[in-house]
């Protein structure tokens, strides 16, 4: 890891100040199964999210429901330096009605791809075009305070012919920035890249690029990646990755991909120590358990068993770990009682207790302990046991 573990640290790949988290729980989060978030919570979420650093906070639109623009009324008016924005359908009704909730932004978005353009909205490009000019000509001049972002819903399955003249059309009305989709989370990292890129050169210099990445087939942190690496600056997240289906980029598993890149521009820019509450959080509030697997904060994401493993571990954790777990607020596990485990990890563990064995003594307690495991892993009470009675044996 650049700047921790590695003496010659290579300057960061991509520094964390060229990027934006828009965290998306309370919208994307939103359309998750067992998202069904109540005024409380979702102050809860915001604070929890603001606490943590999130430069952005995404809201569902008002036009869910009354309630529904009450509690975007109270979010935005809780002081928070996270900047909220409502993430809208580019129509003048939904526009207006979200204008007055005290929101910094709107995220309009329009499907731009055959499938939505048939079977959701049924607008033309010309007609999309005609409409975006209309909504987005109206909020500069009534509410030019507002931040506007555009996104091409289903951008990866969009002709691309179609995807810049909408791009390069939002871009001359003076959108902020301009949003890439992958609603079906079917990009590859590499067409995320290209796309971006493309993309770059039809829109003005000072406009930003979102990319929002679905993980249908597993990419979206790559996919997000690829979108910074190829110049996007700002990437929506939900915690735990919950959304529609099985969701989008998690915030634990971005920050984990790019703190390898510009670990200290991570540290600097965001509470990383927060993560394991906001995950536990958001698991608490959809009532599932934090994924085992899951970035930096599973269970077992900082677990090591393997005696090769263990041996380097106990000298230099840099040697099986990316990421340094502490940072994250997270402890590493230890496992050495199990049939895979090595002498220098049980001489560790003896240590640990005050105990030593010379030689030949460690190898016949290893072995003992691993044919022990090989029935049933020895865990750190039953492990200690053994370690003692070989001792006084
Ligand atoms: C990929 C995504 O996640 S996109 C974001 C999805 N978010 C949401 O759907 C927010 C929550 N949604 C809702 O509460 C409701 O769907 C509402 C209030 C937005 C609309 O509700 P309803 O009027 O009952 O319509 P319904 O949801 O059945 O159908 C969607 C409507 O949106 C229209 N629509 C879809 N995209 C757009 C767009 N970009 N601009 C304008 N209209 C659009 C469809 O044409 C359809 O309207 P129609 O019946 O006039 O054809
Ligand atoms: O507005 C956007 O860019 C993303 C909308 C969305 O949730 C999606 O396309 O999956
Ligand atoms: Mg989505």
């Amino acid at each position: 890891m650049a700047g921790i573990f590695m003496t010659d640290a290579p300057p960061p790949l991509i520094p964390a100040r060229s990027w934006a988290i828009i965290d998306s729980t309370l919208r994307e989060g939103e359309q998750f199964a067992r998202g069904n978030f109540g005024t409380d919570d979702k102050v809860e979420i915001a604070r929890a999210l603001d606490a943590f650093g999130a430069e952005y906070i995404e809201v569902t639109t008002p036009m869910v429901s009354e309630r529904t623009r009450q509690d975007i009324r109270k979010l935005t008016g809780l002081g928070l330096k996270a900047k909220f924005l409502t993430h809208v359908r580019c129509h003048m009704d939904d526009v207006q009605r979200a204008v007055d909730t005290g929101v910094d932004g709107l995220d309009l978005l329009f499907g731009t791809s055959s499938f939505l353009r048939e079977f959701s909205h049924g607008k033309s490009i010309e007609q999309i075009i005609d409409t975006a000019s209309e909504v987005i000509g109206w909020i500069k001049t009534h509410h030019p305070d507002l931040e506007i972002r555009f996104s091409a819903e289903d951008t990866f399955r969009s002709e691309e012919a179609d995807l810049m003249a909408v791009y390069a059309a939002v871009s001359r009305l003076g959108v902020d920035r301009v949003g890439l989709a992958d609603t079906v989370g079917v990009a590859t990292p590499r067409q995320v890249y290209t796309l971006v890129r493309e993309v770059r050169k039809v829109i003005h210099e000072g406009c930003g690029i979102e990319f929002h990445g679905h993980n249908d087939t597993g990419c979206a942190v790559s996919n997000a990646y690829e979108a910074v690496e190829a110049g996007a600056t700002h990437i929506d997240t939900t915690i735990l990755g919950i959304g529609e289906r099985n969701g989008i980029t998690p915030l634990g598993g971005l920050l984990a991909r790019m703190f390898t890149f510009d670990p200290q521009g991570l540290i600097d820019k965001y509470h990383l120590e927060l993560l394991p509450e906001l995950d536990r959080m958001i698991a608490r509030m959809v009532d599932l358990p934090v994924p085992w697997n899951n970035y930096l904060t599973g269970e077992f994401a900082y677990n090591h068993k393997a005696g090769m493993h263990l041996k380097a571990i106990y000298l230099n954790p840099g040697a099986y770990e990316a990421i340094p777990p502490g940072v994250f607020g997270v402890g590493r596990r230890i496992q050495a009682g199990s049939k895979v485990t090595g002498k220098h990890a049980i001489a560790y563990k003896a240590r640990e207790l005050g105990l030593h064995y010379g030689e030949d003594a460690l190898r016949r307690v290893t072995d003992h302990i691993k044919a022990l495991a090989e029935q049933n892993e020895l865990d750190d009470a039953h492990l200690e046991q053994v370690l003692r009675e070989w001792v006084s044996a």
